[in-house]
């Protein structure tokens, strides 16, 4: 039986959830960490001074006229909220669930004069998420048989944050650092940049991956200067060194980038136009957010653009979003696990503690549940606000 779209409606929460930079107390994530404001000294100690966190979480219900409820969660807070609210549930209301790529279409069109990137597109994949969750409870299926169903049976995972060494004890393939000083901390930063990928080293032994993720906080002199002197370290990869919108600068970092190491960018790119403006840089791995770049029904197409360019596509975080669909690519071949854990020493559910039923790799490995949709619900105990209604 075919089932229209009932409402939709949008909520916000505040602290961890999908806004996982949305920390309180001490945590690795707001350590010390280089940005592109690490120009200016009095926000480079915490992201959050900057207001890495200001969006906040958005929750995307959807309701089908038989009442069953479809969600997601994703960064986009309040903003988010409204523009669901008085902008694109008009395109969902009384539309078939199994109107995806119309729905997307219109979503994406309709928004060109302010959106494209950025926080309309996290609001747009969190729209698609949520159709997607709801699809799968009506077929009563998991999302990754819709689409296509597995091609492996579990997932590997490497580990981000601050410990590559209990990762690696923890079974983790690997271990993502954040880079903690950019170019305006000069020589002394690049030292201790290096010091810290070689005390790494020289815990974790010769094989563990080791890699930098730079949040988009170098320019191209430092990144080839970085790379270089982290290549007698081991160093795997090099994660969004430079900001998005430097394609040209992404290309000569390829180009002149020491041979074997890899250059990774892509968690704020958006849509399959801004993804095969990335794929012409040649850079190694995109790394599509699946909350962010437009949802399942974009990243589809972004991965296979990316799949006939000969290029890896390793979702950034996004949980169970990005699991559901990684396990159905053979060109996605293992996942990121964002540690939560506020010295990065234990396992947490990414979106802890939004979600019930959040699973987590054991031993750096994942079968993913094939309960229907993406197989989470809501906490009842988060806190939830609709700011807006339509
Ligand atoms: C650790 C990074 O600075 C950021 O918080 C997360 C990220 O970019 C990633 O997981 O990749
Ligand atoms: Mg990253």
């Amino acid at each position: 039986m075919k089932h229209k779209i009932a409402q939709v409606r949008a909520y916000t929460t505040r602290g961890k959830g999908a806004d996982y930079h949305d920390q309180s107390g001490y945590h690795w994530i707001d350590d010390h960490i280089a940005t592109p404001m690490s120009a200016y000294p009095e926000f480079r100690q915490s992201r959050q001074s900057f207001g890495i966190n200001v969006l906040g979480t958005l929750v995307v219900e959807i309701e089908a006229d038989d009442g069953t409820v479809g969600f997601s969660v994703t960064t986009a807070g309040e903003i988010g909220a409204w523009i669901v609210e008085k902008h694109l549930a008009r395109f969902l209301e009384g539309a078939y669930v199994t109107d995806l790529e119309r729905i997307w279409d219109q979503m994406y069109r309709s928004t060109l004069f302010y959106g494209r990137r950025g926080v309309v597109l996290n609001t747009i994949s969190g729209v698609d998420l949520a159709l997607y969750d709801l699809l799968g409870k009506l077929r009563d299926e998991p999302v990754y048989a819709l689409l296509g169903g597995p091609v492996r049976d579990e997932l590997t995972f490497y580990a981000t944050g601050a410990r590559p060494d209990i990762a690696q004890q923890l079974g983790f393939i690997g271990g993502k650092m954040p880079l903690q000083h950019g170019p305006a901390e000069g020589e002394e930063g690049m030292r201790k940049n290096l010091e810290k990928l070689a005390d790494m080293r020289e815990r974790v032994g010769e094989d563990f991956w080791l890699m930098y993720d730079c949040w988009m906080s170098l320019d191209v002199d430092y990144s080839v200067r970085l790379a270089h002197r982290a290549a007698e370290h081991g160093l795997r990869w090099m994660e969004e060194a430079l900001i998005p919108d430097d394609y040209w600068g992404y290309a000569e970092l390829k180009r002149r980038a020491p041979e074997g190491m890899l250059i990774t960018t892509g968690e704020h790119e958006a849509t399959r136009w801004g993804f095969r403006q990335l794929l012409e840089t040649e850079v190694d791995i995109i790394q599509p957010d699946v909350g962010w770049c437009g949802g399942i029904t974009e990243l589809l197409k972004i991965s296979a653009m990316a799949d006939a360019h000969g290029t890896m596509v390793v979702p950034h975080g996004s949980s169970v979003y990005s699991y559901h669909f990684v396990v159905t690519r053979t060109n996605s071949p293992f996942s990121e696990f964002l540690m939560m854990h506020e010295t990065a020493e234990e396992i947490v559910p990414m979106f802890s503690p939004l979600l019930l039923n959040e699973p987590v790799p054991e031993n750096g490995k994942l079968k993913v549940p094939d309960t229907p949709g993406f197989g989470v619900e809501l906490n009842p105990d988060v806190e939830r606000i609709r700011p807006y209604s339509h």
